[in-house]
C-alpha cells in the first residue's frame, strides 16, 4: 500500500514537473502568437506540415509493408515451387541465382527495411545462426555463371530475363531488382559489357513494373552511362548522363562528368584528325602482333570449345565411318560372362565410352560419401605445383579411397578390368559436382614437362577414366577441342582415353574441357591412372606423333618411376 502511494506521489511529482515545463512552453509560444490573429495563421502551416509529415510517414510505412509483403509472398511462392522438385528447381541457373540473391542482397534490404520501422526483429540473420547464408561472393559467382551460360550457349539476355530458354519458358521471369543486382555484381567484377546488358534490361523492367525498389531509375541510368564510359564509348556515356540529368538535375556526380566526357571526346577527335593528317606515328607493330597472335590462339580454342559445347560440330567423316561398338571380354575372365559394352567415339587418339559401368546404387553411395567432404575444386599452379582455386574450374570435389569402402574398391577394380591397366599407382577416386554454370575450361589431365605437379605420384597421368554419375538436362558435355568431339553425359557410363603417347610424352590432342551446366546438376568421378606399374602393359616407345608430325623424345623415360 505504502509502495503504491509512493508511486502515486512520485507520479504526481513527475506529472507536475512535466506540466509546468509544457505549460511554460505553450504559454510562452501562445503569448507571442495570441496578440494577433495573423500570428496564429502560420500555425495552420505548422499544422499542415504535421499532416503532411504523418501522411508521408504512413505512406512510407504502408509502402514498406507492401514491399515486405510482396517479398514474403515471393519467398513463399518460390519456396513452394522449389519443394515440389528440388533438383529440377536448383538445376535451373536462374532459380539458383535468384535464391542466392534472396538470401544476400534482398535479405539485407528486408532487414534494413524492418529496422527502420520497428526494433521488434533486430537482425534476421543473427536470429538464425544455425542455417547457412550465401555470401556476396556467391551472388557474384552466380552472376558470372549466368553470363558464362549466356555466352557459351548464345542465350539472349532479354529471353533469359523473361525466364525463357531456347524458346521454352522454364522459370519465373526475373524482376527489375534481379536484373539490377545481376548487373551490379558484374559491374563490380569489371565485366562492363554484360553489366550493361543487364542494366538495360533492369531499366526496361523498372519502367514497366512501376514497383517500389531500394534503387531508382537514376541509379540504373548511372550504371548504364558509366559502363559505356568504361567500355570506351564516351559519346554514348555522355548521352545517358544527359538523360540522367533530366531526371535529377542536382545529381552529385553527373554534372561534373559532362565536361569531362566532352573534353575526352574533343581529345579523341583531335587525335583522329592528327592520325588522318599523318602527324602521329603508328603503335609498335611487333608487340601488337605478339599480343594478337596469343589472343587469336585463345579465341580459336574458345570458339571451338563453345561450338562443341552447343553440340554443333560433327567429327570428321573419315573417322566417323570407322567408329564402332564392341563388347569387351578380355582383361578379366568375368568379362566373358558379363561383357562391357564399349563404344568408340574417336580413333587415334582413341576415346572410348564404356556403358553401364556404375550402378544407380553405387552412384548414390558415392554421392552421399562425397557430399560432407566437398571442397571447392582446385588446379595445379603450373609454377609452384601448389593446388589453388581458379575461375576456370568451378565445381566442388572430394576424394574417396579404396580402403574406406567396398563400393569404392569395387569401382577401382572395374577400372582395372575396363582398361587392362594396373591400379597400383592410381589416384583415389575424385568425385565432382558442378554447380550453377559449373565448368572446367580446356586443359590437359597430364602434367606438362615444365609443371611441378604429381611429385608424389609414380610418373605422369597415363590415362583418364571419367565416370558420368548423372545425366545433365542441358549442357555439361565433355569436349575435346583439338579433336572436335563432344561427349554428352550418360548416367552410369564412363569415358576413357590415354593422355600420354607410348613414349610417355603428353598427347596434346587430348586437350579437353567440361562445358558449363546449363540446366540440371552434373556429377562425375575421375580415376586417373599413372605411368608406374604399366611398363609391361603399355611398353615405352621412343617415337610419337603429335598433330601429324613424327617426333622423337629427347631422353627415354626411365623404366622405374619412383
Ligand atoms: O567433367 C567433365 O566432363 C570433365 C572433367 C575433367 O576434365 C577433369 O576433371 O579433369
Ligand atoms: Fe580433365
Amino acid at each position: 500500500m505504502r509502495k503504491d502511494m509512493n508511486m502515486d506521489l512520485n507520479f504526481n511529482w513527475t506529472y507536475l514537473m512535466c506540466s509546468i515545463i509544457v505549460l511554460n512552453a505553450i504559454s510562452w509560444t501562445q503569448a507571442e502568437l495570441f496578440t494577433a490573429i495573423s500570428e496564429v495563421e502560420p500555425l495552420l502551416e505548422t499544422h499542415k506540415r504535421i499532416i503532411d509529415d504523418l501522411d508521408d510517414y504512413i505512406a512510407k510505412e504502408e509502402k514498406r509493408l507492401i514491399t515486405l509483403k510482396k517479398h514474403l509472398s515471393l519467398y513463399k511462392r518460390e519456396h513452394e515451387k522449389a519443394m515440389e522438385d528440388i533438383p529440377n528447381y536448383l538445376g535451373n541457373p536462374i532459380n539458383a541465382f535468384t535464391l542466392i540473391k534472396r538470401l544476400t542482397t534482398d535479405l539485407d534490404f528486408i532487414e534494413s527495411s524492418i529496422k527502420i520501422g520497428t526494433e521488434y526483429i533486430k537482425n534476421i540473420t543473427m536470429n538464425h545462426d544455425d542455417v547457412k547464408y550465401p555470401a556476396l561472393e556467391d551472388l557474384t559467382g552466380a552472376a558470372q555463371a549466368l553470363t558464362r551460360l549466356q555466352e557459351t550457349y548464345h542465350l539472349d539476355v532479354h529471353e533469359l530475363s523473361e525466364g525463357v530458354l531456347n524458346g521454352v519458358v522454364y522459370s519465373t521471369p526475373m524482376t527489375a531488382g534481379d536484373c539490377y543486382e545481376l548487373g551490379r555484381a558484374l559491374y563490380n567484377e569489371k565485366d562492363y559489357k554484360n553489366a550493361l546488358a543487364w542494366m538495360t534490361e533492369a531499366l526496361r523492367k523498372y519502367r514497366e513494373e512501376k514497383e517500389p525498389y531500394h534503387f531508382s531509375e537514376i541509379d540504373v541510368l548511372e550504371y548504364i552511362s558509366f559502363s559505356h564510359y568504361l567500355l570506351g564509348d564516351v559519346r554514348t556515356a555522355l548521352e545517358w548522363t544527359k538523360k540522367l540529368l533530366v531526371l535529377d538535375p542536382k545529381h552529385p556526380r553527373a554534372p561534373g562528368n559532362i565536361p569531362h566526357y566532352q573534353k575526352t571526346i574533343a581529345e579523341e577527335e583531335a587525335r583522329k584528325l592528327k592520325r588522318l593528317r599523318g602527324e602521329l606515328g603508328d603503335e609498335p607493330a611487333e608487340e601488337k602482333q605478339a599480343i594478337s597472335e596469343e589472343l587469336s590462339e585463345y579465341h580459336k580454342e574458345r570458339k571451338s570449345y563453345e561450338i562443341l559445347c552447343r553440340g554443333e560440330m560433327d567429327i570428321p567423316t573419315e573417322i566417323a565411318k570407322r567408329l564402332h561398338c564392341r563388347y569387351l571380354t578380355e582383361n578379366h575372365p568375368f568379362l566373358r560372362l558379363a561383357p562391357i559394352k564399349m563404344e568408340y567415339m574417336y580413333l587415334n587418339p582413341d576415346v572410348v565410352i564404356f556403358h553401364d559401368v556404375m550402378s544407380d546404387d553405387e552412384i548414390h553411395f558415392i554421392q552421399e560419401a562425397a557430399k560432407p567432404r566437398f571442397k571447392r575444386a582446385v588446379v595445379h599452379d603450373p609454377k609452384t605445383g601448389e593446388l589453388v582455386p581458379a575461375h576456370y574450374r568451378i565445381s566442388k570435389s572430394a576424394w574417396l579411397r579404396d580402403e574406406e569402402s567396398e563400393v569404392i574398391a569395387r569401382v577401382s577394380q572395374r577400372v582395372a578390368d575396363m582398361t587392362g591397366l594396373s591400379m597400383d599407382t592410381a589416384e583415389d577416386l575424385q568425385v565432382v559436382n558442378y554447380g550453377i554454370g559449373g565448368h572446367y575450361e580446356p586443359h590437359y589431365d597430364f602434367a606438362r614437362r615444365q609443371e611441378n605437379a604429381f611429385k608424389k605420384f609414380s610418373g605422369n597421368r597415363i590415362a583418364t577414366v571419367l565416370f558420368y554419375m548423372s545425366d545433365v538436362a542441358q549442357g555439361g558435355a565433355t569436349v575435346f577441342t583439338k579433336l572436335g568431339l563432344s561427349l554428352f553425359p550418360i548416367k552410369g557410363a564412363a569415358a576413357f582415353w590415354l593422355n600420354l603417347h607410348p613414349s610417355g610424352e603428353g598427347d596434346l590432342a587430348t586437350r579437353h574441357a567440361a562445358c558449363p551446366v546449363l540446366r540440371g546438376s552434373k556429377w562425375v568421378s575421375n580415376k586417373w591412372l599413372h605411368q608406374g606399374g604399366q611398363e609391361f602393359l603399355k611398353p615405352c616407345d621412343l617415337e610419337y606423333q603429335d598433330e601429324g608430325i613424327v617426333r622423337k623424345i629427347p631422353k627415354p623415360v626411365p623404366k622405374t618411376f619412383r
